[in-house]
């Protein structure tokens, strides 16, 4: 009997979301603490079961289209004898949060059909179904979720740029999930549309998020923590200017600076989802981790950035 094994991910993006749409750069670290595996077997039922949908693959619902898309796509591009299949997804990742749950079970589930059929997976083949399934999801997207989920260290991502780098920084990222489901397709699309009724007002916001990118990857990997916290708010106000603020995001990143947050901002495609507040310390960590729970987050977590000084084992 055939079988096959896949993972990957979460990620959270440091700076620079939606302008990365635009073109310019973006810095994401991948989440290895936050795995995704997808499991295959050969099965007369042709099942999927996940945390989401339990049933046949035929009958995956629109909610989990960029899934069904994907397996349909991978079936027809490796299943030269029609088998059937039981596949199984194992997350931990909230969905629509912006910690990249879609971009995730994409490419663990391509690395599980690649390796259900005992097939070699490039890394530009994983990205280009990863990016299908992507677009799926949620209308064009820039990419960068797709090489976080996969790739062990940071990454700068703008439209003439990939880069992946180390830095030695020791503050902690907390993320706290706002339990509100922020619709990525729905908040690029709205950013599009402002940006086409004013592109001078919205085009200068962009440019502000870009040049935050450009001091965050300079406090990173200089260490220069209270630049690093002003820069997160800095960016977390242009984000609130493109409407992408909700009462419980901004309740939770207040909550985070009282306990003593360097600073925080919206993490993802925003109004909702994941906020991150930089915090200088593993007990400042646990004091705003503790604020952010106090105020209604339903997830947090605990990322010290020291993880990402040299390249860390995923598999
Ligand atoms: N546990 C899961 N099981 C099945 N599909 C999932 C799961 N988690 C996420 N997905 C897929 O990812 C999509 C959500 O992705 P998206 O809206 O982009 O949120 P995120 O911000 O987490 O990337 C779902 O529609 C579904 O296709
Ligand atoms: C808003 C955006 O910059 C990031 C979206 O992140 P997420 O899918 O919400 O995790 C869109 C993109 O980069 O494609």
């Amino acid at each position: 009997m055939l079988k096959g094994i896949g993972k990957s991910h979460g990620k959270t993006i440091i700076m620079g979301e939606h302008a990365v749409v635009y073109g310019y750069p973006a810095i994401a670290v991948p989440l290895v603490s936050i795995p995704v595996i997808v499991k295959i077997k050969q099965n007369p039922e042709n099942i999927l079961s996940s945390k989401y949908y339990v049933g046949k693959i035929s009958q995956i619902p629109d909610t989990l289209s960029g899934v069904k898309y994907l397996i349909e796509l991978l079936d027809e591009h490796l299943n030269k004898d029609k088998i059937n299949y039981a596949i199984s997804i194992d997350s931990n990742l909230p969905i629509e949060r912006g910690l990249g749950s879609s971009a995730a079970i994409a490419a663990a589930l391509t690395r599980a059909f690649f390796d259900l059929f005992d097939q070699s997976l490039e890394t530009e083949t994983l990205l280009e179904y990863v990016n299908k399934s992507e677009t799926v999801t949620h209308g064009k997207a820039s990419g960068l979720d797709a090489l976080t989920v996969i790739s062990n260290e940071p990454v700068l991502y703008s439209k003439d740029t990939i880069e992946h780098f180390n830095f030695s920084s020791d503050g902690f990222i907390v993320i706290g999930d706002s339990g509100v489901k922020g619709k990525t397709k729905e908040t690029v699309a709205d950013v599009h549309k402002m940006y086409q009724t004013d592109k001078a007002t919205i085009g200068a916001y962009l440019e502000q998020l870009g040049t935050c990118t450009s001091t965050t990857k300079k406090s990173l990997i200089n260490n220069k923590l209270r630049l690093l916290g002003q820069t997160f708010d800095q960016a977390n106000a242009t984000l609130t200017k493109l409407n992408l603020a909700i009462p419980k995001t901004d309740q939770l990143i207040a909550a985070a600076k009282n306990a003593g947050s360097l600073g925080g901002k919206i993490t993802g495609g925003g109004r909702g989802g994941c906020i991150i507040a930089l915090a200088k310390s593993l007990n400042n960590a646990t004091m705003v981790q503790k604020a952010l729970i106090k105020n209604g987050a339903e997830q947090t977590w605990i990322q010290p950035l020291s993880i990402y000084a040299e390249e860390t084992d995923v598999d």
